[in-house]
This record gives structure tokens, C-alpha cells and sequence, in this order.
């Protein structure tokens, strides 16, 4: 875990959830869900659904809805990190994600923020999911860099001339 993880507001993990999960259009469409939220790590699901399939036998899950978990775990890992976790804003920079075995369940992703500054995080994201004849596997990893947008923090602000 990176230094600089801020205290949250005690209902912080509530209201990102809550917006993530009921009024983020495309992640709420896919029924994304949180599972668990700390400064350590950030759990995000992607339930299985036959419209996110690529038509084989069985179905198995189409690789860009692993990469949209990958990149939204990972940007909102970073979220304890900023000055204000619920208001400040993150754009991703770059993704790198790597397809390990075909998912034919839920995907289910653990982020972990690797290093947060004043205005760049990198986070760790691993993907596991059913994996045909295999239970369940790793499906997908991968990292990403993200634009921390911070707020100013009061005592950082210019004094009064
Ligand atoms: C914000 C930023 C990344 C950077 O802008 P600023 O901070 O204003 O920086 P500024 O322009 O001042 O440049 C400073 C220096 O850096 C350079 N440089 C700048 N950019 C790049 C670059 N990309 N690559 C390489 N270099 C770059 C630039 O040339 C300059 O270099 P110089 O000092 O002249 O030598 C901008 O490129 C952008 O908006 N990209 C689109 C982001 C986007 O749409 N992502 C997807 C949506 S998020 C989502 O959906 C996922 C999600 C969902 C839910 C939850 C979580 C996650």
C-alpha cells in the first residue's frame, strides 16, 4: 500500500458506491457492483450475462468487459488517495491488460493502488472468474495509470497577501 492514503469521511465508501452501483450509467448497466473498499485494496463485480458473451460453447465473457473491470477497479482503488476521495475526479492515462484464460462466470477484480502522488497513481488489478473445466481461475491482470485530480487542501492554500 502506498503512503498517503487520507483518512475517509466514515460514508465515503457508501456514496462512491452508491453512485458507481445506481448512477454511473455504462457501469450501472452492467450491474457492477463493489464488494469490499479500503485504502488497501478494491474489489469490483461484473455479474455473467449472455448479452456481454462472444458466441462460442459455453459462452465465455467478451475480453472488454474484463479490460472496462480492470480500469474502473483500478481508478477507483486510487480513490482514498485523493484530498477528497468522493469529489476529486480521475481520468485513466494508460491500461495494460493481459488476457490469462477465457471467464465464462462473473468476473470478479481486486485492485490494489501500487504508488499514489500529487498527480499520478498506478494500480496492480488481477480478474478471476470460472473458468471452463477449471473452476475458478485467474482470467485477466493487469495495471494502470491514472490522472489524480486533487482538490487543494486548506493549509496548502497561498496565504493572503
Ligand atoms: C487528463 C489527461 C490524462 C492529462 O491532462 P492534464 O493533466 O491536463 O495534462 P496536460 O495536458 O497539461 O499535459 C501534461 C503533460 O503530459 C502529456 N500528456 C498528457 N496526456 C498524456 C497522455 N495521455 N499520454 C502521454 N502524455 C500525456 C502532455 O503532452 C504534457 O507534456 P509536456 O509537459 O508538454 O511535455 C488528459 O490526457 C486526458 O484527459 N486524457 C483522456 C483521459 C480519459 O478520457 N480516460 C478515459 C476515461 S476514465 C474512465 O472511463 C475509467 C474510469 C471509470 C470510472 C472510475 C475510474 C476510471
Amino acid at each position: 500500500m502506498p503512503d498517503g492514503a487520507h483518512e475517509m469521511p466514515d460514508d465515503a465508501a457508501a456514496r462512491i458506491t452508491e453512485y458507481l452501483e445506481d448512477r454511473h450509467q455504462f457501469l450501472s448497466w452492467l450491474g457492477f457492483t463493489v464488494e469490499e473498499f479500503s485504502a488497501d485494496r478494491l474489489v469490483g463485480r461484473i455479474p455473467f450475462d449472455d448479452k456481454l458473451t462472444n458466441p462460442t460453447d459455453p459462452p465465455t465473457v467478451q475480453g472488454g468487459v474484463a479490460s472496462t473491470l480492470v480500469d474502473t477497479t483500478g481508478g477507483i482503488a486510487l480513490r482514498p488517495y485523493l484530498t477528497d476521495p468522493v469529489n476529486d475526479g480521475i481520468a485513466t492515462i494508460t491500461l495494460n491488460v493481459n488476457y490469462l484464460r477465457r471467464a465464462a462466470g462473473d468476473l470478479v477484480a481486486t485492485a490494489e493502488p501500487i504508488r499514489a502522488g500529487g498527480s499520478v497513481g498506478v494500480s496492480y488489478i488481477e480478474v478471476v472468474s470460472e473458468v471452463p473445466g477449471e473452476g475458478e481461475k485467474p482470467v485477466a491482470a493487469g495495471t494502470g495509470a491514472y490522472r489524480l485530480f486533487n482538490s487543494e487542501r486548506p493549509d496548502e492554500e497561498a496565504d493572503p497577501e
